[in-house]
């Protein structure tokens, strides 16, 4: 009979320690609880070291992270796991930085964590004595609580930043989807700023802002004369993000020939100027992200397949706003708050209904519409308290709201061009007519009339088009 493991469980919530190490047991480990760091490092002293340790963060004395720094130090092939309620990048990026194995948000699952500590033993049981012997991991200064911290408390946030704990301490390419305004962005500096690449540069740079010709001397830079108007020599981003980290912004928008130099320029590591002879060599992460849909570019051919495979090496997806609406109050709060220490004045608060009514919206624009919203309000609504009266008329619905629809349509048209496809005019009004019309059905619960009342046509309209789009 092969022999138990043995795990130790610290945590100074005695409830959790009693619920999970009886969890534990019940799958056939011998567990030993303890309620604070210091008495787990005495125990380490005395007896044989576990085959796995659960512990928590936020301990009085000492921390969960501080305790997982001193037992990698001394045993580091001995598997971690952190448990925390705390799930924010800072937070789940010390635990992975530190060497933990995993990072288990609470209140979790208890057959979750059962299984997490199945997984975690290694074959064999693995940390044995010889496993001190291997250098201590390098353990970079704290980072504090940035300013610009990711708000997130929903489970698909919470398990993007344990995500992005974890791929930060890699020098892995990262691709990063998601609609517009959902935070990208926000995604790659927090990748940056948690990374071993934190004290150098992060460049940023969005593909669709420059135009075609720029671009590829605004990546790489040029000599002096290379082109009319290129006066002086010009370092390109891939130089300014040298040992750190270059965000590509909107990748699917760059144009095929710079995807055939970007993809040689990661595969090799080097490049040249514009007009240049000097082979340049720089070690940098690349981040990219879209809001499109890059698998169907590369079926019409409009993204290099090979180019999609080198920047999605790690995918991070960050979802809209409309699927994580649990988040918004947090979210209004924070840009309440920043907005009035911008301003200067008290910060606002949104009340119940306000806030009911911020939950019913779509949010086209994403997480950027919420806090444009909020500045406004803090600007302009009258009193300290904003009632669902101070949102009227800012809430538009998406064709108003937002500009996006637009650029999908419009990048739809031109891949329907691009594949030589015609008669597009008629195909899309009917489809412009029956995206309106369902909506606008869903919204009323289909009563045709009201339908129509809020789109603004006739009801026989809405009959006429309902006809053609059911047959
Ligand atoms: N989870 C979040 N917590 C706090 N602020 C956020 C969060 N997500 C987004 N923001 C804020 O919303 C705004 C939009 O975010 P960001 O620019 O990162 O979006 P994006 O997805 O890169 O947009 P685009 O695709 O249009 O470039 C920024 O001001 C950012 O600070």
């Amino acid at each position: 009979m092969p022999t138990p493991t043995r795990i130790w469980v610290i945590d100074d919530d005695r409830s959790v320690r009693f619920v999970l190490a009886e969890a534990l047991r019940e799958a056939g480990h011998l567990v030993q609880g303890f309620e604070g760091a210091r008495q787990a490092l005495a125990a380490l002293a005395e007896e044989a070291p576990p085959d796995l340790v659960f512990t928590d963060v936020r301990m009085p004395e000492m921390d969960g992270i501080a305790l997982l720094e001193v037992l990698k130090a001394r045993r580091p092939g001995l598997p971690v796991i952190v448990m925390s309620a705390y799930t924010d990048v800072a937070s789940t990026a010390s635990a992975f930085r530190g060497g933990a194995h995993e990072f288990l948000s609470k209140p979790f699952d208890l057959d979750e964590a059962v299984a997490l500590a199945a997984r975690a033993l290694p074959a064999g049981r693995g940390g044995g004595p010889g496993a001190a012997d291997a250098p201590a991991p390098e353990t970079p200064a704290d980072t504090p609580l940035a300013a610009d911290a990711l708000v997130g408390e929903t489970p698909a946030m919470r398990e993007l930043f344990r995500a992005i704990g974890r791929v930060a301490q890699t020098p892995l390419n990262v691709l990063i989807t998601g609609e517009t305004g959902t935070g990208k962005e926000l995604v790659a500096r927090a990748l940056h700023r948690e990374s071993p690449r934190a004290h150098k540069p992060f460049v940023a740079l969005n593909t669709a802002a420059i135009p075609a010709e720029l671009l590829e001397s605004e990546l790489f830079g040029h000599e002096a004369g290379a082109f009319t108007g290129a006066q002086k020599r010009h370092t390109g981003r891939f130089e300014q993000a040298d040992g750190g980290t270059l965000f590509l912004d909107e990748i699917g928008d760059m144009p095929a020939g710079l995807q055939t130099r970007l993809l040689r320029v990661l595969a090799e590591g080097e490049f040249f100027r514009v007009g240049g002879r000097e082979l340049i060599r720089v070690d940098v992460r690349v981040i990219a992200a879209t809001h499109q849909d890059l698998e169907a570019k590369v079926r019409d051919g409009s993204f290099r397949a090979d180019l999609l495979h080198r920047l999605d090496v790690v995918r991070l997806r960050l979802p809209p706003l409309r699927e994580r609406k649990a988040d918004i109050p947090a979210l209004a709060a924070r840009f309440l708050a920043q907005a009035a220490a911008r301003l200067g004045s008290p910060a606002k608060r949104l009340n119940a209904e306000a806030l009911k009514r911020l939950q019913q919206h779509d949010w086209p624009g994403n997480v950027r519409e919420l806090e444009n919203l909020c500045w406004r309000l803090a600007a302009l609504a009258p009193g300290e308290s904003i009632g669902p009266r101070d949102l009227a008329g800012s809430l538009r619905p998406a064709a108003a709201a937002s500009a996006d629809w637009t650029r999908h349509l419009a990048q739809a048209v031109r891949d329907a061009l691009a594949r030589g496809e015609t008669g597009l005019y008629p195909a899309y009004r009917e489809t412009f007519d029956q995206v309106l019309l369902e909506a606008a059905l869903e919204h009323t619960n289909g009563h045709r009339q009201r339908a129509a009342g809020v789109l603004g046509v006739g009801r026989n309209t809405v009959t006429r088009k309902l006809g053609r789009g059911t047959g």
